[in-house]
């Protein structure tokens, strides 16, 4: 990753872990983040705190970024609507208003380690609610129809919800911070093909695995909300995490 010339390069050892419990979001990231930056998923269910979006989302990475000893993105979304003052809530109540204009709001936090101050970057995709239209395998993608399109989230292909979506504008955000902070990548062999900090632990059959993202039919329960089960590893990584200045 090229730095600039007066940019402190800053070596990160292990891959950035992804701190989720929702198999269909963490899709999604793999699939926006591409080979940009080293990732790696590990499925915790935090605690769903109470506050300001970025308030939550900063708590949230800190306790991440403790339990992983390491750099950790966590990433909360909410669809906000409008009528209700941008306030999250269920379709149904919406039938009481006339205004159905909404935004799925996007709020992803990166620790670079447990004693760094979480940063915190946000996006939000406008649209309206919707009677619900498409596949009903990812939350409320089948109500929310996106501004300029005629589908909803859940009707249109993967790849065209991710050139547009709230998580992908602030996955952006996200890939610019690494681009502009000089962070240089600089990770063991052993971990280079470590897609979930699971990968260790194969023979403990309630640890989910990449597998079960790539094959998400076999977990039809979990899609169905989009919740994977509340699996809990940790300190399965052999080294911690060495963020060092030069
Ligand atoms: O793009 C999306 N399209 C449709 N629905 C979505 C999306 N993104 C999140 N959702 C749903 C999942 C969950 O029912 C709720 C709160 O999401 P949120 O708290 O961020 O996710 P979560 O608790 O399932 O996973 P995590 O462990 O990462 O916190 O919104
Ligand atoms: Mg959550």
């Amino acid at each position: 990753m090229a730095a600039s010339a007066e940019a402190e390069k800053v070596v990160i050892t292990q891959p950035v872990t992804f701190v989720t419990g929702n198999v269909k979001k963490l899709e999604e990231v793999r699939a926006i983040i591409g080979q940009s930056i080293p990732l790696r998923s590990l499925k915790i269910d935090l605690p769903e705190l109470q506050g300001e979006p970025d308030a939550i989302s900063k708590e949230k990475a800190r306790l991440a970024a403790e339990k992983v000893k390491g750099p950790v993105l966590v990433e909360d979304t909410c669809l906000c609507y409008n009528a209700l003052k941008g306030l999250p809530g269920l379709n149904n109540l919406l039938a009481a208003y006339e205004d159905k204009s909404a935004y799925a709001l996007c709020t992803f936090s990166f620790a670079l380690d447990a004693e760094s101050e979480p940063l915190t970057f946000l996006e939000k995709t406008m649209g309206k609610i919707v009677p619900p239209r498409g596949p009903k395998d990812f939350g409320w993608d089948p109500i929310f129809q996106p501004d300029g399109y005629e589908q909803t989230f859940a009707e249109m292909p993967k790849e065209e919800k991710n050139k547009i979506s709230h998580r992908y504008k602030a996955l952006l955000l996200v890939k610019a911070h690494f681009t502009d902070s000089g962070y240089a990548f600089e990770i063991d062999d052993s971990k280079k093909n470590e897609q979930n900090l699971s990968d260790k632990i194969k023979n403990d059959s309630s640890v989910e695995n990449e597998k079960d993202v790539s094959t998400p039919n076999k977990r039809k329960r979990e899609e169905d909300d989009g919740v994977a089960e509340g699996t809990e590893k940790e300190e399965v990584s052999g080294k911690k995490a060495k963020v060092e200045e030069k």
